[in-house]
């Protein structure tokens, strides 16, 4: 079993449990569910094109960083102009909470993209009623028609798609309805990064998708090929985390890119 294989077998009894204990309806009543969604399609046009993500530890590093409040730092990436935030939610294998979403949640005005492993219908009521505004779905744990289905699902509900995708075989997941595919450039079953590997599928990609380099931006060179080569946006976790103050090291990367 790889890492991916145990993350949604675990996955999926968080989900019926969470299930028996609250009920879409009572998702509805949150304060957040009605709240109108701000969509990354506009902020990644308009701002640095960077999604900073906020992760405590991860399965390939371990502990990266749990010395800093979501508060502090996304305020940080906000200020200095990230298009979007995201946050881990998974506890077990990430170190985050929906508590990491609810306590920024009315402190920013950019995207915030739930960061977890969506397989169940449920879990976009839950992204909803937290005050997520995009959601993932990772290609490899999904079929093209669950992929399908839980788009306009989540577009039902006001929230736009980040599909991820890792191999050719996986561009066949993509639909019309997605709003952005994300390459992954780490493999999650091996942990191997290779950024040649993501600009061969993005050239493979349909020519109108907005295009996300995913993983493994581990310094200026990393960002300026991926960019060179054409990607419009950009998910960076541990290169800022790993530091002491994140949302400094952000402000630094955004002045020296003049981005
Ligand atoms: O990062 C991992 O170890 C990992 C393992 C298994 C599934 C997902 C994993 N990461 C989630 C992510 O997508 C990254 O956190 C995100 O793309 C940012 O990556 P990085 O800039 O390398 O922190």
């Amino acid at each position: 079993m790889n890492i991916l294989d145990k993350i949604i077998e675990r996955k999926k009894q968080e989900v019926t449990e969470a299930k028996s204990k609250i009920s879409i309806e009572q998702l509805k009543d949150s304060e957040f569910f009605g709240r109108p969604t701000l969509s990354l399609k506009k902020t990644l046009k308009s701002k640095s094109g960077i999604i900073t993500e906020f992760k405590r530890q991860s399965p390939s590093k371990g502990i990266i960083n749990n010395k800093v409040s979501p508060l502090e730092v996304v305020s940080q990436y906000e200020k200095f102009g990230a298009s979007a935030v995201s946050i881990l939610t998974d506890k077990y294998f990430f170190g985050g909470s929906f508590e990491d979403i609810l306590s920024v949640r009315n402190h920013i005005n950019i995207p915030i993209l739930r960061k977890d492993f969506m397989i169940d219908e449920y879990q976009f009521y839950e992204a909803k009623s937290i005050g997520a505004d995009v959601v993932l779905l990772i290609a490899s744990c999904l079929s093209p028609t669950q992929v399908s289905e839980f788009t306009e699902l989540a577009h039902s509900l006001d929230l736009e798609v980040l599909l991820e995708i890792h191999s050719e075989e996986e561009l066949k997941h993509i639909n019309k309805n997605v709003d952005f595919v994300g390459i992954n450039n780490r493999n999650l079953k091996d942990f191997k990064v290779d950024l040649q590997h993501s600009v061969d599928l993005k050239n493979q990609l349909p020519k109108d998708i907005f295009s996300i380099a995913e993983s493994g931006i581990y310094n200026e060179e990393d960002f300026i090929f991926l960019k060179e080569k054409g990607f419009d946006g950009f998910l960076m976790g541990e290169y800022f985390m790993k530091n002491e103050n994140p949302g400094e090291k952000f402000g630094e990367f955004v002045s020296k890119m003049r981005i």
